[in-house]
């Protein structure tokens, strides 16, 4: 679902670290085109390469090979004033949220406007705006060490959106929170997207955050990308060994057979579109499916039309599958022929 123009893309992107052990390749000729308004996700193993990857797109990293496009203008090509404005164009929010803790939630959120040079007032009235939007209108006065985890991150997003960036990096950014809290800061994330246009990249270990919010996602394994490309397409068809590993887990290694098996025909009766179903059912079931006809269309936000899938042939697997569709109420039927 990439909008048509890039906001992001990086051509033949590469990094290198040099450690007294030698030289080490963080990432290697990443190429990648992020669309403006799209929730972008990043995901990949423990040293695959993702914070590199994130902290090189607004240069908190500057890479050693390849270029960083920001609309369409190459990072390094731009004068350092340009290079600026452009890198504030990029507010980033953090695992452990990185808040001063010395300042207040106010003060914190007013600390980006005071570095542009903005003037007291109007940088109290739009860190009030961001901390109502973000539910902490009435916590302006405490201190971070008074915040629970979840609070701490909304107010690094507050922070983050308080120079009106036009991209929101997330590094783990939900990976020290609980998973309620989790949902709540992602739903966040979603509306921030949703309200303000603000396109956001989302780095994450975790599958459950990418099917949560995200339009399009790219696989990183050992410095590489493995695979990208829509969050529907790749969970019910992951092509990379290591994408099968992260959707499936343990059923990655299972040789899975079709033949002639069931088919059923699912309906999007206007469930909400954002809401993955096929995505939700290949993790849940842990088994892939084929995709064998679609006709589904997105009116307003809302799915419409039908799909059929084919089953795997082990009935254990069919069972798994046919019980989570009918738990998750979502409308469907065998079908003999196409
Ligand atoms: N400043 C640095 N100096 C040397 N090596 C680095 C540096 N930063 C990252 N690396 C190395 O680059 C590789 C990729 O690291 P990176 O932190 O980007 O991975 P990651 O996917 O974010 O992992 P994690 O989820 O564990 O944070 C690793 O081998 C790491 O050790």
């Amino acid at each position: 679902m990439q909008s048509a123009e890039p906001i992001i893309e990086l051509v033949g992107l590469g990094k290198e670290f040099h450690t007294s052990s030698g030289p080490i390749k963080a990432l290697d000729d990443i190429n990648l085109s992020i669309g403006r308004g799209e929730i972008f996700g990043i995901i990949g193993l423990s040293g695959a390469g993702k914070s590199t990857l994130v902290r090189c797109i607004n240069y908190l990293e500057v890479p050693t090979s390849g270029t960083v496009l920001f609309e369409n203008k190459s990072l390094t090509a731009m004068r350092p004033r340009e290079q600026r404005l452009a890198r504030q164009s990029m507010g980033m929010i953090f695992q452990q949220f990185n808040l001063l803790a010395q300042r207040n939630v106010l003060q914190n959120v007013c600390f980006p406007l005071e570095i542009a040079g903005v003037s007291k007032k109007e940088a109290v009235d739009r860190a009030m705006e961001l901390l109502h939007m973000v539910g902490l209108s009435d916590r302006s006065k405490a201190y971070p060490s008074q915040l629970s985890g979840g609070q701490k991150q909304r107010v690094a997003i507050a922070r983050a959106l308080a120079t009106k960036p036009k991209i929101l990096l997330c590094d783990e950014a939900t990976s020290a929170l609980d998973p309620n809290t989790t949902k709540s800061i992602l739903g966040l994330l979603k509306e921030i997207n949703k309200t303000l246009g603000v396109t956001v990249v989302v780095i994450t270990h975790e599958m459950s955050v990418i099917e949560a919010i995200c339009d399009r996602v790219a696989i990183i394994d050992q410095s590489h990308i493995a695979e990208s490309g829509c969050v529907a397409d790749i969970f019910s068809e992951p092509k990379s060994k290591i994408g099968r590993q992260l959707i499936l887990g343990e059923a990655a290694e299972r040789v899975v057979q079709f033949g002639e098996s069931k088919r059923v025909r699912i309906t999007f009766d206007g469930r909400s579109s954002f809401e993955p179903v096929l995505s939700n059912l290949i993790l849940a079931c842990k088994v892939p499916v084929n995709i064998i006809h679609a006709e589904t269309k997105d009116i307003n936000g809302t799915a419409m039309g039908q799909m059929v899938i084919q089953l795997p042939e082990d009935e254990l697997d069919q069972n798994r599958i046919l019980n989570y569709l009918k738990t998750a109420k979502i409308t469907h039927e065998e079908v003999k022929d196409l």
